[in-house]
């Protein structure tokens, strides 16, 4: 079995007397370091299997087991234990602590990990080393997502959940925030999933699994990936 791998995963939202499928049985796996994208339109379910491979949700059906872990029988301590340590989370719109410095906002999350990476390090990995004492409202969308990166990757999760990473920002600081990414999940040796509806990224992907209505619509592995400098936005 692969590092990461979802088994006929399902997940419907009940509201009212109406039923939504938002996941309907979905298969993959990831290898470990591979640098994923899950693509596809609005309502495919993407933010639902993100929600559940970072343990913010559980499936109703079907396994997801990451680094030999089922977490689908985690009990509710030990799914919040596996989201605070093993999973790093980027969001679109940064989720940083507003009343915080930059610093301040990394190191927050160094204290939680297992075996965290020094704050300034990582400050300094994403080129933010002259932007330490800044508060988010003092910071440009693009500074702010690489804070964002810094504090997801301090704790040394397992793996990097990225949620329309570049969701807020213009083409090319978004093409910049991938390429860091990338670069970052090489250097790190980190397993990252990223979720997008932008479908132009995905020939500088490893993998490629695109979903539509809560089903995996098809599979791509490139064995040579581009570079995220040639993506065509
Ligand atoms: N908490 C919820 N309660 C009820 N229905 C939900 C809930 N969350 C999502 N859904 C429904 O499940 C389906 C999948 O939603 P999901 O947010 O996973 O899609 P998505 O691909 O991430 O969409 P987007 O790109 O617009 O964020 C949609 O039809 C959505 O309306």
């Amino acid at each position: 079995m692969e590092y990461l791998n979802f088994q006929n995963v399902k997940r419907t939202y009940q509201t009212g007397n109406d039923e939504v499928r938002a996941l309907c049985g979905v298969s993959f796996d990831i290898k470990e370091k591979q640098f994923a994208v899950i693509l596809g339109p609005s309502g495919s379910g993407k933010s639902t299997l993100l929600n559940l491979l970072g343990g913010m949700d559980r499936s109703d059906g079907g396994q997801i087991v990451m680094d030999g872990m089922d977490i689908t029988g985690f009990s509710g301590a030990k799914l919040t234990d596996y989201r605070r340590t093993d999973v790093g989370f980027v969001f679109q719109f940064y989720n940083l602590i507003p009343t915080l410095n930059a610093y301040e906002n990394v190191n927050m999350a160094a204290r939680i990990g297992r075996n965290p990476f020094e704050a300034a390090e990582m400050m300094k990995a994403v080129g933010l080393e002259k932007r330490m004492k800044h508060f988010p409202a003092e910071m440009s969308g693009g500074e702010l997502q690489r804070v964002a990166i810094a504090r997801a990757l301090v704790k040394n999760p397992k793996i990097l959940l990225c949620d329309e990473p570049t969701g807020a920002l213009d083409s090319e600081t978004g093409k910049m925030i991938l390429s860091l990414l990338k670069r970052m999940s090489r250097e790190y040796g980190k397993t990252v999933v990223i979720v997008t509806h932008n479908a132009a990224i995905a020939p500088a992907a490893d993998k490629v699994i695109r979903l539509k209505d809560g089903k995996i619509e098809g599979i791509q592995v490139n064995d040579n990936p581009i570079s995220m400098e040639q993506v065509v936005w």
